[in-house]
């Protein structure tokens, strides 16, 4: 068979680093995205970025309400809003300039058959396919989500002026990190979630620590809550509880989790799970020279993990690849205010429920100086070691944990035993010389 192009990516969000690196290799690349303005994805458009640049400016604000200092800031949704657009253009205009070999095709695709893919009225083929459509805000039944008050995290980033007070939905990874973006801005809010403790599945003291971060920060926790039904109405939203309690909030976010977007499958020999569509241990789908990467894979939504995937395809594709990627050493974060959350490898409560034998050395930051002057005397780092002292895993909170976890990832990465990782000398005065505490320790 006679294919239009080598390789056609399917979704233009972390795929075009795919298709970026398959056009410098030489082979004929096709990329199609139903909204080109939007190239780059959920993570440039509606996450990672703009989440992370409304959080810096509310850790401003937030670091502005200490003693020593007088007068009062105040956030500019709609100056900042004027800001993110023009970094997203510059960043969409880059990514463009790097897609110069590809073919971006802009429409919605649909893979109606193995090795071809409809865009509107055309049909092109491709020898090998690559499908990252990515997710979605998954809204529970019983909620009415309108756009305006009864909201996603796509419509908060869009933002143009805050409200007086929201209830936060859900306390994952978005639930988490917008409660602490409005309560830092100065926004009375409130966290319903359905369990008792926050972060039930991290370490047990940054759990609790987690929870008396947001208290201090004037979060109303409302834990062990379920949403039966919440709805627009003149008064507000009104929100009725499993329980049958009212409640009404002028704002409510749902942030309960993202689907995989799989709509664009219609070929049965691609099979679709419950969580996504199916792939093996290469991102390959249950049809040979399918592949599916990033969010609508179901396996890790977080975009270094797409990016991760749809680079493995590629390089296998072109024969350069031979290790399969470890999804344990891929680094995960909740970035909350003003401690985050970040592990890499294994943590204690995979630990405790495994047959490994294990060791933690933890080091909480309360009373030491430097922690002291960040606000992170909740803090701890916690490194886990192995039977043989092999480092294994690490869980931090601590701000910009994400940034010191690294340090852990690439001794895992490394397979570096604590006597190695004792040769560390880290500099003081820093959070990292907690790190390096730990591993003393370990
Ligand atoms: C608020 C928020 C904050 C986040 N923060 C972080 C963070 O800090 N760090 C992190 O790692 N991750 C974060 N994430 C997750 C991250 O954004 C995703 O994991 C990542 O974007 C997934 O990349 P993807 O390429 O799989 O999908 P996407 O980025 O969603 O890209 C999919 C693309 O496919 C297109 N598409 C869909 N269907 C079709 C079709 N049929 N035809 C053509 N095009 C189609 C879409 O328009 C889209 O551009 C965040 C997510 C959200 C919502
Ligand atoms: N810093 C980051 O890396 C970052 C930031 C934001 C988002 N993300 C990614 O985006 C994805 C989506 O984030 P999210 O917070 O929406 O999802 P999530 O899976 O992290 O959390 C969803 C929350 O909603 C709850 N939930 C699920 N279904 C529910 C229901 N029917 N009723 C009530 N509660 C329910 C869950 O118990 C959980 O607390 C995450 O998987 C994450 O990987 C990552």
């Amino acid at each position: 068979m006679i294919y239009d192009y080598d390789i056609l990516f399917l979704g233009g969000g972390l795929n075009y680093a795919g298709a970026v690196t398959a056009a410098k290799a030489g082979l004929r690349t096709a990329l199609v995205e139903k909204k080109m303005v939007h190239l780059g994805g959920t993570c440039l458009h509606n996450g990672c970025i703009p989440s992370k640049m409304y959080l810096h400016a509310a850790e401003t604000v937030l670091a502005s309400r200490k003693n020593h200092f007088t007068g009062k800031i105040e956030l500019d949704m709609a100056k900042l809003d004027t800001e993110k657009e023009t970094m997203l253009s510059m960043a969409t205009g880059a990514i463009t300039k790097q897609c110069s070999d590809v073919e971006l095709i802009d429409g919605e695709g649909v893979l109606i058959a193995p090795y071809t893919v409809k865009v509107a009225d055309r049909t092109v083929t491709a020898k090998h396919i690559v499908i990252g459509t990515g997710s979605s805000a998954f809204i529970p039944e019983g909620v009415d989500y309108d756009g305006e008050d009864v909201i996603s995290s796509d419509d908060v980033l869009n933002m143009k002026e805050l409200p007086e007070k929201i209830a936060v939905y859900g306390a994952g990874a978005i639930g988490l990190e917008m409660a602490s973006f409005f309560a830092a801005a100065g926004v009375e809010t409130e966290l319903i979630w359905r369990h008792d403790r926050l972060l039930r599945k991290a370490h047990p003291t940054i759990s609790k620590h987690l929870m008396k971060q947001f208290e201090n920060l004037g979060v109303t926790l409302m834990g062990y809550q379920t949403v039966k039904t919440a709805k627009k109405t003149k008064r507000g939203v009104h929100i009725v509880f499993g329980d049958g309690k009212e409640h009404y909030v002028p704002k409510l976010l749902v942030a309960t989790g993202r689907r995989a977007n799989t709509d664009a499958v219609q070929t049965e020999e691609v099979k679709v799970g419950k969580k996504g569509i199916e792939t093996d241990v290469h991102f390959e789908t249950t049809l040979r020279d399918h592949y599916a990467v990033g969010d609508c894979n179901g396996k890790i939504q977080l975009a270094h993990a797409a990016r991760a995937e749809v680079l493995y395809v590629v390089r296998r594709i072109l024969g350069k690849q031979r290790e399969a990627i470890r999804m344990e050493n891929i680094v995960k974060f909740i970035h909350t205010l003003p401690s985050s959350y970040a592990y890499v490898g294994k943590i204690r409560s995979q630990l405790e429920d495994g047959d490994v034998t294990y060791h933690e050395s933890s080091v909480p930051l309360g009373g030491l100086p430097y922690p002291h002057i960040n606000d992170a005397d909740l803090g701890l780092m916690a490194v886990y070691g192995d039977e043989e002292n092999f480092i294994i895993g690490a869980e931090i909170f601590a701000p910009h944990a994400e940034e010191l976890v690294a340090i852990v990832a690439m001794a895992i990465a490394g397979e570096m035993d604590a006597t190695l990782a004792k040769r560390t000398i880290l500099a003081h005065p820093t959070f990292s010389e907690s790190l390096e505490k730990s591993f003393m320790r370990l």
